[in-house]
C-alpha cells in the first residue's frame, strides 16, 4: 500500500482552517488538521515543501515510522508549526488505518472507556451579571460544566469576552487588535463572579475559568487561593508555563485544580509539570501535540500521577481535531473533561462529522476512521482570509501576554 499524493486545502469559512488530504492507491483517504491560529501559511508551507513530498510512495500504515521519519528525521525538532504538520500526518494516517480495518477510530486505540464525553461550554458575559445569565444558559441547555469569563470594569476586551454571551471569537480581524489587561483590577473582580456563580447555581455545576497567562507567580497563587471557596473544576493556565517552576509557588498556596497545556507540543513540555504533580489536567490536543500518536504518550505520562486530560477544544482546531479527540477521549482511560466551542453551522457544512451533542455530552460517531470528512467543493467557496488573535498592553502601553 502506498501513498499517491496528499493536498493542503485551506478554507475560511468563518475562521481559518488548514487540512491535509491524504489519498492512497488503494482508494482509501485520510484527512488530518494542521490549523495553527493566525499563523496559518507557516503550517501550509511547511507540508507542501517539506512533508509532501516525503510522503509520496511511503506504506500509510506505518504510522510510528513516519511519525519518528517526521520528528527525528527534520533535525529540527518541536514547536508549533512542526507539530502541527506531524499531527495532521499522523491524524489523516489514523484515519486511513481505522476506514482500512472499518472500524471507529476508538476502537482500534482500545476500545470504548465510556460513553459520552463531558464538555464544557464557554459562557461571557461584559460583567458579572451578565455572565451569571450567561452560565445560567449554559445550564439549561444541559451542560455539567461551564466556564465562566468575566468583562472587569476599566480593563479594555478582558481575554474571553466577546461578540455575544455564548460565542467567542477572538481572531477578529486583519492585524491584531489591541486588548488591555489589568491585574489588580481582575484579581477584585474575578473572584465576586464566582461567589455569584454559586451563590446563584449552588455547587452542582462544575465551574471553570481561565487566566490565559496574564498572572504572575504570585498573583497566580493569590488568585488560586480567593477563588478556592468556589470549588473551581479547574483554573487554567493561570501563568505562563515557560518557567514551569512558578507553578510550585502556587501549589505552596492553593489546592484549586489547576490545568495547562493548550500551547505545549511535546511530552517535554508537559514532563517536568507532570512529574512534580504541578497540575491536575493536561489541556494538549491532538492537532498541537503531534496527532494521535504523541498525544497517546503525554495522557499515559499523566495517568502515572492520577492527572487527567482537558484536551484543548476552541473554534480555531477544526472539526478534523474535535471528532478525533472524541475517539481519543472515548478510549483514555484518564479522561478529565473535553472542551467544546461550537463550530458555526457554514463550518460545520464544510467539514461533514458524525459526532453529536446531548445534555452536556459529546458522542463521536460508529462510522469507521475519526469520522470527519471535508467537501472541498464548498471549502473551495471560503478563501483564507488573514485574521490573527488579538494582542495585550497594560494601561501604560506596555506589552503583555495576551
Ligand atoms: O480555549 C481556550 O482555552 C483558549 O484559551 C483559546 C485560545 O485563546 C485560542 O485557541 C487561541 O487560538
Ligand atoms: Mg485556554
Amino acid at each position: 500500500m502506498k501513498i499517491i499524493s496528499a493536498k493542503v486545502i485551506v478554507t475560511c469559512p468563518g475562521r481559518n482552517f488548514v487540512t491535509l488530504k491524504i489519498m492512497t492507491d488503494q482508494g482509501v483517504y485520510g484527512i488530518g488538521d494542521a490549523t495553527m491560529n493566525g499563523r496559518e501559511k507557516a503550517v501550509v508551507a511547511y507540508l507542501e515543501d517539506h512533508v509532501v513530498p516525503c510522503l509520496i510512495g511511503m506504506d500509510p500504515r506505518r504510522i510510528e515510522d513516519i511519525w519518528q521519519y517526521l520528528y527525528r528525521g527534520a533535525y529540527w525538532r518541536r514547536g508549533p508549526v512542526t507539530m502541527r504538520a506531524i499531527a495532521a500526518v499522523d491524524v489523516a494516517l489514523w484515519d486511513i488505518k481505522a476506514k482500512m480495518a472499518n472500524m471507529p477510530l476508538y476502537q482500534l486505540l482500545g476500545g470504548r472507556s465510556r460513553d459520552g464525553i463531558m464538555v464544557y461550554g464557554h459562557a461571557n458575559g461584559s460583567d458579572i451579571a451578565e455572565t451569571v445569565d450567561a452560565v445560567g444558559q449554559y445550564i439549561d441547555l444541559g451542560y455539567k460544566a461551564i466556564r465562566a469569563q468575566t468583562g472587569v470594569p476599566g480593563i479594555k476586551d478582558a481575554y474571553g469576552v466577546g461578540r455575544g454571551k455564548l460565542f467567542y471569537e477572538p481572531a477578529d480581524a486583519a492585524l491584531p487588535s489591541v486588548t488591555g489587561w489589568d491585574t489588580r483590577k481582575a484579581l477584585n473582580y474575578i473572584p465576586k463572579l464566582f461567589e455569584t456563580l454559586r451563590d446563584t447555581y449552588g455547587f452542582g455545576p462544575r465551574l471553570l475559568h481561565d487566566g490565559h497567562h496574564r498572572y504572575t507567580p504570585q498573583e497566580a497563587a493569590n488568585l488560586a487561593k480567593m477563588l478556592e471557596p468556589y470549588q473551581l473544576f479547574w483554573l487554567e493556565d493561570v501563568t505562563p508555563a515557560e518557567n514551569q517552576e512558578a507553578f510550585k509557588l502556587i501549589r505552596q498556596h492553593s489546592v484549586t485544580p489547576l490545568a495547562v497545556g493548550e500551547i505545549f507540543n511535546t511530552i517535554w513540555d508537559a514532563k517536568d509539570l507532570i512529574q512534580n504533580q504541578l497540575i491536575d489536567y493536561i489541556r494538549c490536543t491532538i492537532v498541537s501535540a503531534g496527532g494521535v500518536t504523541h498525544l497517546r504518550r503525554i495522557a499515559d505520562l499523566a495517568a502515572l500521577y492520577q492527572i487527567r486530560t482537558g484536551s484543548h477544544g476552541a473554534t480555531d482546531l477544526s472539526p478534523v481535531t474535535m471528532g478525533t479527540a472524541l475517539h481519543f477521549d472515548t478510549w483514555v482511560p484518564n479522561f478529565g473533561i473535553q472542551e467544546y466551542m461550537r463550530h458555526t453551522e457554514e463550518t460545520d457544512a464544510v467539514f461533514p462529522h458524525d459526532y453529536r451533542f446531548d445534555k452536556g455530552e459529546l458522542f463521536c460517531g460508529e462510522a469507521s476512521g475519526h469520522g470527519v470528512d471535508i467537501d472541498e467543493a464548498l471549502a473551495a467557496k471560503y478563501p483564507y482570509k488573514p485574521a490573527y488573535l488579538p494582542v495585550a498592553r497594560l494601561e501604560d502601553g506596555t506589552m503583555w501576554n495576551w
